[in-house]
């Protein structure tokens, strides 16, 4: 894992959207398609929305999620709402390139389908073949996707996406990749910025067990990023790691 320390947030967010754009431009002109996988949380959607003014060729790039809310499609707490509102909406992706995970049947319909819902993005997940990066935030419990620490879901075998129910970050219900399917990545950024953060990146480093802190897990087959702000590194800067 190599570790990048930007000077804060705002640089954080947007050289990580440089680079981003310099990755899409890469994968697309070679291969001639990228299939990067977004995340939630409020670091995932800023970069999200500087990405929106960044070129890219939409036309060849596929997206889906590492994991979304199992709530109403236009619930607010939606992964896929909130990065239509920051980008997918401002660009012009086609729509079929946009691989959302399910959605609740509608509101009250509590974790209903929940497994249907695990199973059928685990399908799509099949269907959609190598995932060229998956992007992550990280909590301040250095949890990754929907993948709690003293939660089974960081053991779940295998590539693909497993129901999580009362998670600790509402909503409590939620679909999210397994470790299997983030490390099935070519590439795995994590992107963590707050100084409420430092002391799970500092775990992190120190080489915590996955289910004290699931970031831990966090590697791609070809390359891993964790892309900090020196809030979120300070604990890192006096441990000299
Ligand atoms: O659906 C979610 O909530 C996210 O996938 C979650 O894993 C998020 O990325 C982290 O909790 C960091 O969120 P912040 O960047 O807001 O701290």
């Amino acid at each position: 894992m190599t570790v990048i320390v930007h000077p804060d947030r705002a640089s954080l967010v947007g050289q990580t959207a440089d680079r981003l754009a310099a990755l899409l431009a890469e994968l697309t002109e070679a291969q001639g398609r990228a299939t990067i996988a977004l995340t939630g949380g409020s670091v995932g959607i800023e970069l999200l929305a500087a990405l929106a003014d960044r070129a890219v060729d939409w036309e060849r790039v596929h997206v889906t999620w590492s994991d979304e809310r199992f709530v109403p499609a236009d619930s607010p707490d939606r992964n896929a709402r909130q990065a239509r509102e920051a980008l997918l909406d401002r660009v012009p992706i086609p729509a079929g390139n946009v691989h959302e995970l399910p959605a609740a049947a509608g509101p009250g319909v509590g974790d209903a389908g929940l497994d249907d819902a695990a199973a059928a993005a685990s399908a799509m997940l099949a269907e959609l073949g190598q995932i060229d990066l998956t992007l992550l935030g990280m909590g301040p419990d250095a949890h990754i996707a929907s993948l709690f620490p003293g939660h089974p879901g960081v053991h779940e075998p295998g590539v693909g996406v497993i129901a999580v129910r009362d998670s600790p970050k509402p909503p409590p219900e939620r679909i999210s990749f397994t470790v299997g399917a983030i490390t099935a990545s070519d590439r795995v950024w994590l992107v963590v910025a707050g100084g409420d953060k430092a002391e799970a990146v500092s775990l992190v480093r120190g080489g915590a067990a996955p289910e004290a802190a699931p970031a831990v897990t966090a590697a791609g087959r070809r390359e891993t990023l964790m892309l900090l702000d020196a809030e979120a590194a300070a604990l890192l800067e006096e441990d000299g790691r």
